[in-house]
């Protein structure tokens, strides 16, 4: 049986090799004759850099730049001919900020700036930024300040202090700064800025808002929609991705497109599939975010088009049988559910999707599995 394991992280357990390989390692234990490819992915979030580097080669620059909080952070874009693929995660990631400092109205996504002001000095013509796993709600604002948007203070001091801007934003530098690059955001998700469907009501929680903080931190993003662009920009699929830095990036005139798209276009994810037997895919939590363009929802639809069977292994589901069926989806697999509880889930989690593995292969290789148990 040919296996293609195509994972993303499972944030704050394990990275997407990690995953991978315990996936791998369960699978054979169970099944020895199975052959599985190892595919770790990102969907524009964390790993993004990593991921293409290892598809496309290329250069890696190291630097440094502002993280969440306003202090320094490493960061590392990749430079591959005239392209750079800069991972926003790096510089205004959610994983930066401990969980007590916490505060989507303070982090700021400056850092994003100042990588694609260093790609460009560079010799970049394109910049592609990874979007996704984000701890800022600024709608691109302190990127933009990096790039020399004015008033710079208040831009990149975090997306509360959007609802009162001392002076008219005036974007001229920052276009001027990116003039001739073409920039493209790669984005994890389809939300647009503002809304329900919005950044700060649908992924402010996870970066620490309460409902009040969301409330304000919406209102705060639509005034700077208001003082930005007549336009709409705001509406378009994307632009709330990774706090609104979607929209920051439209403002540029850069364009909006799939992240998975583009990790699994680079990756030749198809080329596996077609001649593989089933696609396990995966994440920390598959959950109703994940059909909005994360990781597995991309590669199911990749083997839902080569009519290739495809599972998710994942943390935790929050997805019922019929929205995972609609997404090409034949069973999916928590290991919450195998481990019993979430704390057990998440202590030893390498070795919890060891045996997960091992029991999903046992269910789809029929007869050659061994015990499950022994896996773990
Ligand atoms: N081993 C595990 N067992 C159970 N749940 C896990 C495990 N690892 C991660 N999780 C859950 O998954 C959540 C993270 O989800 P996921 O890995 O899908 O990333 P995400 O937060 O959606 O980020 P991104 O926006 O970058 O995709 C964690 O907060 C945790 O609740
Ligand atoms: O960073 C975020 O806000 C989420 O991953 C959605 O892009």
């Amino acid at each position: 049986m040919r296996i293609v394991i195509a994972v993303d992280k499972f944030a704050g357990t394990l990275s997407a090799v990690e995953a991978a390989e315990a996936v791998a390692e369960g699978w054979r234990w169970a099944d020895p004759g199975a052959r599985t490819r190892l595919l770790p992915l990102s969907d524009g979030g964390p790993g993004f850099v990593e991921v293409l580097h290892t598809a496309l080669g290329g250069t890696l620059h190291e630097t440094e730049a502002t993280g969440p909080l306003g202090g320094p952070v490493p960061a590392r874009y990749l430079m591959s001919g005239a392209t750079a693929y800069i991972e926003s995660a790096q510089v205004c990631g959610l994983h930066l900020v401990p969980p007590e400092r916490r505060d989507p109205g303070a982090t700021t996504s400056r850092g994003v700036g100042e990588l694609i002001a260093h790609a460009a000095a560079a010799g970049a013509r394109s910049v592609v930024v990874g979007l996704g796993g984000s701890s800022s709600n600024d709608g691109g604002a302190g990127m933009l300040a990096a790039l020399g948007a004015e008033p710079a203070d208040a831009l990149g001091s975090g997306g509360a202090a959007l609802s009162a801007l001392p002076a008219p934003v005036d974007l001229t530098a920052a276009r001027t700064a990116v003039r001739g690059v073409s920039l493209i955001a790669a984005t994890d998700v389809d939300n647009p800025l503002l809304g329900l469907q919005g950044a700060s009501a649908v992924f402010g929680p996870q970066k620490g808002a309460d409902a009040d903080q969301v409330q304000r931190l919406d209102t705060a993003l639509g005034a700077f929609a208001e003082a930005t662009d007549p336009g709409g920009l705001g509406e378009e699929a994307g632009a709330g991705a990774a706090g609104g830095l979607g929209y920051g990036m439209l403002l540029l005139g850069g364009a909006v497109e799939s992240g998975v798209a583009r990790v699994l276009g680079a990756v030749g994810l198809a080329e596996d599939v077609a001649s593989a037997d089933l696609v396990v895919t995966g994440e920390g939590s598959f959950d109703t975010q994940s059909l909005r363009g994360k990781l597995p929802h991309g590669v199911a639809q990749a083997a839902a088009d080569q009519g290739v069977a495809c599972v998710v292994l994942a943390g935790a589901v929050a997805v019922g049988r019929r929205e995972a069926a609609a997404a090409g989806i034949c069973e999916t697999y928590s290991l919450v559910e195998a481990a019993g509880s979430t704390e057990a889930a998440l202590n030893d989690s390498a070795a919890q999707l060891r045996a997960l593995a091992a029991n999903v292969a046992r269910r789809w290789s029929g007869g050659r599995a061994r015990s499950a148990d022994a896996a773990r």
